[in-house]
């Protein structure tokens, strides 16, 4: 679905991605793990398009369809092409409805293909529907979660990216944050990308891993063979 290859960014003069490789097959859930400013947003901003590359490539490929160059469509329509992005710490529009914030969202599609809120959002998040004439800034903490997400999955993404999603969660969000994952991945097929500080929450969701330290992808391979020593090496502070 998605190949990187090679990816390398600056910040000014500041090398900040090296070289990093990255495959992301359909359907599967892959985490990129690191210590703290070690690239992992960085990387993100690269796949979509707010930041450029400096060197490399990435390629978008969908089953039965030719690859396509993703380095030379602007940011929108990498949205439009299946890629979904919920940033990091719920950016959503605070004074406007549960429902307008929805609808905002969609407006990004421009196609007629995305014209009203799909079905499957308010059956993922059914108190979403309950409360959709409420302000966004007023929910709880765990519905402005879901209506962050739920405004990712309002184009019908194939790819879905997400940010520290479980940032300032109680155990028991971050359990249904997990289960949730779970649901699209699975019953919904959806490919996912994860950035995330909670190994344990990468480990119950993730098939794949990717460890970037120092903008270089330093470990990557399924979950099973995140072992301790890689852990401790590259994880522990
Ligand atoms: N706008 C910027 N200008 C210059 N350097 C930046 C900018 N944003 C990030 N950096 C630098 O790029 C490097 C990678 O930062 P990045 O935010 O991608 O790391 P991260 O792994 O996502 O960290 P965190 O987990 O804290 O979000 C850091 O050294 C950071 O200081």
């Amino acid at each position: 679905m998605l190949r990187l290859r090679s990816v390398n960014q600056f910040y000014g003069p500041n090398h900040i991605l090296w070289d990093v490789d990255l495959e992301l097959p359909p359907g599967t859930c892959t985490g990129i793990l690191g210590r703290p400013g070690m690239g992992k947003t960085t990387l993100v901003n690269c796949i979509m398009g707010n930041l450029p590359v400096n060197s490399g490539s990435m390629t978008w490929q969908e089953k039965d369809s030719p690859p396509e160059d993703m380095l030379l469509l602007p940011m929108e329509k990498r949205a439009r092409m299946g890629i979904g992005y919920v940033p990091q710490g719920r950016q959503i529009f605070s004074q406007m409805s549960v429902e307008d914030n929805l609808l905002i969202a969609l407006l990004a599609g421009q196609d007629d293909r995305h014209r009203a809120i799909p079905a499957m959002v308010y059956d993922l998040f059914p108190t979403l529907y309950s409360v959709r004439q409420k302000r966004g800034g007023d929910l709880p903490i765990e519905q402005q979660q879901q209506l962050a997400l739920a405004r990712a999955l309002v184009l019908e993404p194939k790819l879905l990216i997400l940010d520290e999603p479980t940032e300032g969660m109680s155990p028991w969000l971050e359990e249904e944050m997990g289960n949730l994952l779970y649901r699209l991945n699975h019953d919904f097929g959806l490919t996912i990308l994860l950035l995330e500080q909670r190994l344990s929450f990468i480990r119950r969701v993730a098939d794949y891993f990717l460890l970037l330290h120092r903008g270089r992808n330093v470990a990557q391979g399924k979950m099973a063979q995140l072992d301790d020593l890689t852990i401790n090496k590259w994880l522990a502070v």
